[in-house]
């Protein structure tokens, strides 16, 4: 999917939201877990409800991984279910060295047909590029993440020598990273509990998406991540998870996860049509 593309479902279903299919287990509704194939009943459910109030699904790739074979099977059907107009993000969080992240772009763009992976920054481009190999896939790099450890490294101070200024770790990240792809192929994980920082993520990156996770469960805030970071093209996708796929743990489950996108996607419309120039 293209970044045109994108933009034209987020204004069309006046939605910006991502909802995270972090699927376990021990979480969904007790009538589903005797069924063959339990999570991907319940991502089915999740998805045939809240389809209408999404631009994009994320399966976080760790609660499949979990359950061995079983969880890669769950996955590629509710991959292969998702309609084919909805982005989709494999929330991996990979990178090895080059001919290993060669591998791990197979795993997901070539075997999994997903049009985006999250991807660690840390080992530096050679681990990033292999990811950016096919034009119409998608990397999603991390840059300031939504928990407290994201302060362990990357708020650290550095001096990276361009210029008088002394800057956060992330920001060279950004930075030195924005030379490696277009804004049609790279977007950036940035954390809606860091607000305070979003706009020095945005004078950096001013036209690129930011996948935003850390909304509702995590307490940040949904008002402030539009207020400070959606650009002329929307440029985010506000990710939440638990609090929409386990708004109920009970027959309703479905019912409930539609209701609580659909807040989230009213509330959504009402920043677009106030921040996005006519
Ligand atoms: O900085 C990050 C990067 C990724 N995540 C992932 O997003 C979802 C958040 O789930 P909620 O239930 O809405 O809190 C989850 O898959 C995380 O692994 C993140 O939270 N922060």
């Amino acid at each position: 999917m293209t970044k045109e593309q994108l933009f034209d479902q987020i204004k069309k279903k006046q939605s910006y939201l991502c909802v995270g299919l972090d699927t376990d287990l021990h979480k969904i509704p007790a009538h589903l877990r005797d069924l063959e194939d339990p999570i991907f009943e319940f991502n089915r459910q999740i998805i045939d409800a809240t389809a209408d109030f999404c631009v994009a699904y994320k399966p976080n790739i760790a609660f499949y991984e979990a359950l061995g074979p079983k969880g890669w099977i769950s996955l590629e059907k509710t991959l292969n279910y998702i309609p084919k107009d909805i982005f989709t993000i494999a929330d991996a969080k990979r990178g090895d060295i080059g001919n290993t992240s060669e591998l791990y772009a197979r795993a997901f763009f070539e075997n999994l047909n997903f049009d985006s992976i999250t991807v660690a920054p840390y080992m530096g481009e050679d681990s990033v590029k292999p990811f950016l190999l096919k034009a119409d896939k998608w990397v999603i790099l991390l840059a300031l993440t939504s928990n407290p450890g994201s302060a362990d490294f990357q708020l650290l101070q550095t001096d990276d020598g361009t210029d008088d200024f002394s800057r956060c770790l992330f920001e060279n990240v950004l930075n030195t990273s924005k030379a490696w792809a277009t804004d049609e192929q790279l977007m950036y994980v940035v954390g809606a509990t860091r607000p305070d920082f979003i706009e020095r993520v945005r004078e950096i990156v001013p036209n690129h998406f930011l996948l935003v996770p850390g909304v509702g469960a995590q307490g940040g805030s949904l008002a402030d991540i539009s207020r400070l970071g959606m650009n002329q093209q929307c440029g985010l996708l506000v990710n939440s998870s638990r609090n929409i796929i386990y708004a109920s743990n009970n027959t309703d489950f479905a019912e409930k996860a539609r209701a609580a996108a659909l807040l989230i996607q009213q509330e959504m419309a009402g920043y677009l049509t106030k921040y996005l120039a006519k």
